[in-house]
């Protein structure tokens, strides 16, 4: 079995810092191979019938939205289609009678969540059932991924149809998009071809990796695909074509690649994958080097947008430049999870905040936290030349020891993550910081620590909210509720913050240290706005912190 690793899988010309990560992970597939999950098969006869019957009633299995395909992209900031702020009910009723459903109960197992027709990781068939490629359906399974959750049953089929078919598709947090796109983007190789074929666009330094982790992993048992990140960091030999057939990156790096050392031919992409699709559409810098991606691919290249979220502008300019999309949509009370309880905490003060989270750790068991701050700009550099200079590359303790070397003005900017880090270090926790701020080494060094348990609570800023998936993470805390550049509720952000926590049907807690009005209408807004309770937890009691524990 050990002969079967994926080692085909990786790119020969790698080098730096990302060969290495693609030798550990070798070793990681190595350890987690688990043939012993071949068997378990659950069909739900009751939801197959839905299926069916949704086969019937709308001529397809997905609902439709046939807009242009035009390749002059419009003014993004005209949208004035007027188009209703969900897909129209008659077309994604029945898809929604499938995908839309919160999880129930936090306390049943993952076996059972599955089985239970109303839980979006229910599957209604088996991945058999998709006639995929042997040596894939082996990688799923190695994966310990004995049957598709929801988006992966309903999307699936649509993303390996003939002829391709392009896709926006929404489900919850942690549901299992990027295992979808991931097996539709390696069914479509043609290994006969030393060409990029598939390109795979994500916000961040860290999701472009750890969806080639995934990729890589699922791809073990088909050594001769292969994959290339284009992320910061990553050199490229600009004399030579590139030949693999998947790259995974940030929009700039392909853009470069791609367009200014022209290594590879954007025609002949055939899959094109946009991953956190509303961010990457919605965030000026992305959006530009998305569009001009975009902009160069053939028309007959399958698109494929997903995302937990999307907002109304951002629905109506996926809808028009993806031609005739398959769209899969939540409603918006269904968006967030049951299985992430949701608390807020009235704090007088930033002292108290923290007085709030020590309570908290005092009375409940917390596997790790992610805790989520606003840091402005100067803070972040102040923060981020302490830490370069005091760790030498070396990332140890790294946040709070950088911190208490440099002396870190901790009386006026209290509100930062380093005054978190130190505060929380000086308890005992074991602290890491991530922020946009450090080198892409340092930012995947501290993932990684995190990601293996070193530390327990990770201090972040958004530029986490997306897309991780560490299974451990049972607590998300905002100490600082996300907001836009008006100080309005970032409704988006927040659920993909706390969608990192309850992860794959796990229970999660998210807790939200409100200090004034300002904040507690924030706060208030996010309820609204997913019409879901967030409930008022006192942290002054131990049995009510006891309770959220249970
Ligand atoms: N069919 C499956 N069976 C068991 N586990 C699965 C399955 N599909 C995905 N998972 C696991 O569930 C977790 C969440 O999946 P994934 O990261 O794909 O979710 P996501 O919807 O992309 O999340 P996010 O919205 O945060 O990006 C991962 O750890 C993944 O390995």
């Amino acid at each position: 079995m050990q002969l079967l690793l994926p080692l085909g899988f990786f790119p020969e010309s790698l080098n730096g810092p990302t060969s290495s990560r693609l030798i550990s992970l070798v070793v990681f597939c190595f350890k987690r191979l688990n043939m012993g999950d071949w068997a378990k098969k659950a069909e739900d006869q009751e939801v197959s019938k839905l299926v069916d019957q949704l086969n019937i009633e709308s001529g397809s299995p997905y609902s439709q939205n046939n807009k242009s395909s035009d390749s002059n992209l419009p003014d993004p900031n005209s949208g004035e289609d007027g188009e209703p702020d969900v897909a129209d009910p008659a077309e994604t009723s029945l898809l929604i009678k499938i995908l839309g459903k919160g999880l129930v109960n936090t306390k049943l197992s993952l076996d059972i969540q599955q089985k239970n027709p109303n839980s979006p990781l229910h599957s209604i068939k088996t991945f058999e059932a998709l006639h995929l490629k042997a040596s894939l359906l082996k990688g799923i399974y190695a994966m310990g991924f004995n049957t598709p959750s929801k988006i992966q049953e309903t999307a699936l089929p649509t993303l390996l149809a003939d002829p391709p078919q392009n896709m926006i598709a929404q489900s919850q947090s942690g549901t299992g998009k990027t295992a979808a796109f991931v097996l539709a983007m390696l069914s479509r190789v043609n290994i006969g071809l030393n060409h990029p074929q598939v390109l795979c666009l994500s916000p961040t330094y860290e999701l472009a990796i750890q969806t080639g982790e995934v990729a890589a992993r699922m791809g073990q048992f088909c050594p001769d695909i292969k994959l290339r990140f284009a992320v910061r960091g990553e050199e490229v030999d600009r004399s030579k074509k590139i030949e693999e057939h998947i790259l995974i990156g940030t929009p700039g790096k392909l853009l470069d690649w791609g367009l200014k050392f022209r290594l590879f031919d954007m025609k002949k992409i055939t899959v094109f994958v946009l991953d956190e699709a509303d961010v990457m559409i919605a965030t000026q810098g992305h959006h530009d080097q998305c569009i001009r991606i975009h902009k160069m691919l053939r028309p007959e290249c399958q698109m494929l947008f997903f995302s937990a979220t999307y907002d109304k502008e951002v629905m109506d300019f996926a809808r028009l430049i993806v031609a005739d999309p398959t769209i899969i949509r939540l409603m918006r009370e269904e968006e967030s999870l049951d299985n992430i309880k949701q608390y807020y905490v009235k704090c007088k003060n930033e002292d108290n905040k923290y007085n709030a989270i020590q309570n908290i750790y005092g009375c409940i068991s917390i596997g790790q936290a992610i805790i989520f701050c606003h840091l402005d700009q100067k803070q972040l550099a102040l923060f981020s030349h302490c830490m370069t200079r005091s760790t030498r590359g070396r990332m140890v303790k790294t946040s709070a020891y950088g911190v208490s070397r440099c002396g870190f003005g901790l009386s006026e900017t209290r509100r930062t993550a380093a005054w978190l880090a130190a505060k929380m270090t000086s308890d005992g926790h074991s602290v890491a910081v991530l922020s946009g701020d450090l080198t892409v080494e340092q930012r995947l060094a501290v993932l990684d620590r995190f990601r293996s348990g070193l530390e327990k609570v990770l201090i972040t800023t958004n530029v986490l909210s997306r897309g991780i998936d560490i299974e451990q993470v049972t607590i998300v805390v905002n100490f600082d509720l996300p907001v836009d550049v008006r100080g309005n509720a970032d409704c988006e952000t927040y659920l993909h913050r706390i969608g990192r926590t309850g992860r794959f049907g796990k229970s999660g807690i998210a807790i939200n240290l409100i200090t004034d009005e300002k904040s507690m209408k924030v706060c208030t807004d996010i309820e609204k706005h997913f019409k879901k309770k967030i409930e008022i937890l006192n942290t002054d009691s131990a049995d009510d912190i006891e309770k959220i524990g249970t």
